[in-house]
């Protein structure tokens, strides 16, 4: 018996033969390669505004492909040690789940600041898989199928309250973009979209996904309407942390436009190359919405697999 099948077998007490932890095993590496490969198209995806992709940094001096590749690969262990302790928390109420995964999610980030000499590629990534590869572990050993909307309710389940138990001490200095960001304009970031059971992502993203692909549009067509649809509506607080509202209303407008162009116009593409070049210029970069393109072929892909 694999390591990772006795650790489970250990954790939930189910049977010790390969056959009881087969399919955790399975399902805990099978999901943990498709973060990892989620993480890789979403940095490969070309072109993203203002964002590190095959035709150029973006709107950043300190990385690039080869840094999220690094950075990916160094996290993506990880992801069946989430996967690992949503299944040991299933007898537990959700909330509870989490202060476990937060501890692996600070391990995880020391990880990928060591691959990066220490810069934030996936921060807020580590943060969502992290979550929804605990919430797979938990809906997995409970026997639920892991459907899209059942996943991200029990996201939400695990995350509930976290806005308020980490943003709402009032007393509390600001420590990072998020909790600033929060305190000055009540913008929610990654810990409200988590709240939310990946609302944006749902309603969003995989919205406008969907409704590319009705229309016979390839994987990355549809995967950059997402992009559009999501940049027309997100609040990104990594675009307000170096641009202020302003620059989120400014992404929206634009955006906007090019989602209602429809991913197979003619022009859909070097509208989006030219509002890269418009958000270099401005030193914006949308790196939330970043992590909510990858998010939406994450969930996506887990729906024509019917895991
Ligand atoms: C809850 C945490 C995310 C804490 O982070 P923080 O307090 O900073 O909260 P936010 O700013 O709200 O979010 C941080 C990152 O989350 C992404 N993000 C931003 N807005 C949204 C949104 N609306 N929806 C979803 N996700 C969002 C974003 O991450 C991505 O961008 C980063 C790379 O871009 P870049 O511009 O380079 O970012 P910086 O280097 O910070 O800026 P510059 O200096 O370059 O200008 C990268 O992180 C992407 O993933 C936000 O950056 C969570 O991290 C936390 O609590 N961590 C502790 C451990 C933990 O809980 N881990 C896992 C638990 S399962
Ligand atoms: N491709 C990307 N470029 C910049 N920031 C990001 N955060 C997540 N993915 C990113």
């Amino acid at each position: 018996m694999s390591l990772l099948a006795r650790e489970i077998s250990v954790l939930t007490g189910r049977g010790t033969g390969q056959t009881a932890a087969a399919p955790l095993v399975s399902r805990a590496g099978y999901l943990s390669q498709l973060v990892h490969e989620a993480l890789l198209v979403e940095v490969h995806l070309t072109p993203k505004p203002g964002l590190v992709d095959l035709r150029n940094n973006g709107a950043h001096s300190d990385m690039n492909v080869a840094t999220f590749e690094a950075s990916a690969a160094a996290i993506a262990p990880f992801f069946e040690q989430f996967f690992l302790s949503g299944v040991a928390s299933a007898d537990m109420p959700a909330t509870e789940a989490l202060p476990e995964l937060r501890r692996l999610g600070l391990i995880a980030e020391a990880a990928m600041f060591r691959a990066t000499d220490g810069v934030n590629t996936h921060k807020g990534a580590i943060f969502a898989f992290g979550l929804a590869l605990g919430a797979a572990g938990r809906l997995t050993a409970k026997g639920a199928a892991l459907e899209t909307v059942a996943l991200c309710g029990e996201v939400a389940a695990i995350a509930a309250g976290i806005v308020a138990r980490d943003l709402d001490g009032a007393n509390r200095t600001a420590t990072t973009a998020g909790e600033y960001i929060y305190r000055r304009y009540g913008i929610r970031g990654a810990r409200g979209e988590a709240e939310s059971g990946f609302a944006t992502v749902r309603e969003i993203g995989l919205a406008a996904f969907r409704a590319a692909r009705s229309h016979g549009a390839g994987e990355e067509r549809c995967l950059l309407a997402a992009l559009a649809a999501l940049l027309a509506q997100n609040a990104d607080t990594n675009l307000i942390a170096r641009g202020g509202p302003e620059a989120t209303e400014y992404v929206r407008r634009e955006a906007e436009a090019i989602a209602g162009l429809g991913a197979n116009a003619s022009d859909f593409i070097a509208r989006l190359e030219a509002l890269d070049d418009a958000l270099i210029a401005r030193n914006l970069s949308p790196g939330g919405t970043a992590d909510l393109v990858g998010l939406t072929w994450f969930f996506a892909r887990l729906e024509s697999s019917g895991a």
